[in-house]
């Protein structure tokens, strides 16, 4: 059973500029609140997940069996390192892109699983998804009964530490269709996850993602926000983020 501090109104941590079109409202069945911003619409429950359910997870995302993933510096492992390692429940990668002509490895590692036949285009890569695992599942439905849609795949992000980060974009790719909804997920160290206008780069939001943390992005969102996690340096351990979506056909 859950305690009952979990279930508690939780503060809203987002500070909105004081203009027209910025409102947050608390829904209670839902113990989070609703976020309208100026052609989008966010949904923020802070400790979605309990602690057990947050733990477990962070914990079945690095089980492997050749290292004690609590003692792991995954910061020392070369990308050659982490793929010889096989991870009992998730298979992690390092992706290389190029960058002005040099290849460089991703600032994070990823991993994707869906349903079969939903292949995504990733930094120009079309990628087949993995198939879907009981913990994974799991996860999904309960932001399914949330969010009110179905998704059909997530895309995970691990943030080893501080270093790691992931740059400006908007989730507009074609395939997700024309307003997406967009379920992240967030267990393990809190990083901030910043949105900015494309037609105001200077009003940002920043939103504290932390263990156990639902956002959902929805409406037009994509077409006028972008969205980034920069660097904290003050961050050394793994935050793990998942992105459940949709993909047309
Ligand atoms: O890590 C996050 O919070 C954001 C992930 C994200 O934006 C993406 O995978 O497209
Ligand atoms: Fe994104």
């Amino acid at each position: 059973m859950s305690n009952l501090f979990e279930h508690a109104k939780q503060a809203c941590p987002i500070d909105l500029p004081q203009e027209e079109g910025y409102a947050s409202v608390w829904r209670e069945d839902l113990r989070g609140y609703i976020i309208t911003v100026p052609n989008g619409e966010l949904f923020y429950s802070e400790r979605f997940f309990d602690r057990k359910v947050s733990d477990r997870s962070v914990e079945y995302f690095q089980e492997n069996e050749s290292l004690d993933w609590k003692n792991v510096d995954w910061r020392k492992l070369s990308s050659d390192d982490i793929n010889k390692i096989s991870f009992s429940n998730l298979r992690w990668k390092q992706d290389w892109i190029n960058f002005y002509g040099k290849r460089v490895p991703l600032p994070r590692l990823t991993s994707w699983y869906g349903d079969e036949g939903k292949s995504y285009t990733y930094s120009g890569i079309k990628s087949q998804p993995n198939s879907w695992n009981k913990g994974l599942l799991y996860i999904k439905h309960a932001v399914e009964n949330c969010a009110g849609v179905n998704f059909n795949s997530v895309l995970l992000n691990w943030y080893r530490d501080g270093e790691d980060s992931l740059s400006w974009h908007a989730d507009n790719e074609k395939e997700l269709g024309e307003n997406p909804t967009i379920a992240s997920v967030n267990f393990g160290e809190t990083r901030d996850f910043l949105l900015r206008r494309n037609d105001n780069k200077s009003t940002k939001l920043s939103i504290p993602l932390k263990h156990g943390t639902v956002l959902i992005m929805r409406g037009a969102l994509q077409h006028f926000w972008e969205h980034s996690v920069p660097k904290r340096k003050s961050v050394h351990g793994s935050r793990f983020n998942l992105t459940f979506r949709q993909i047309g056909s």
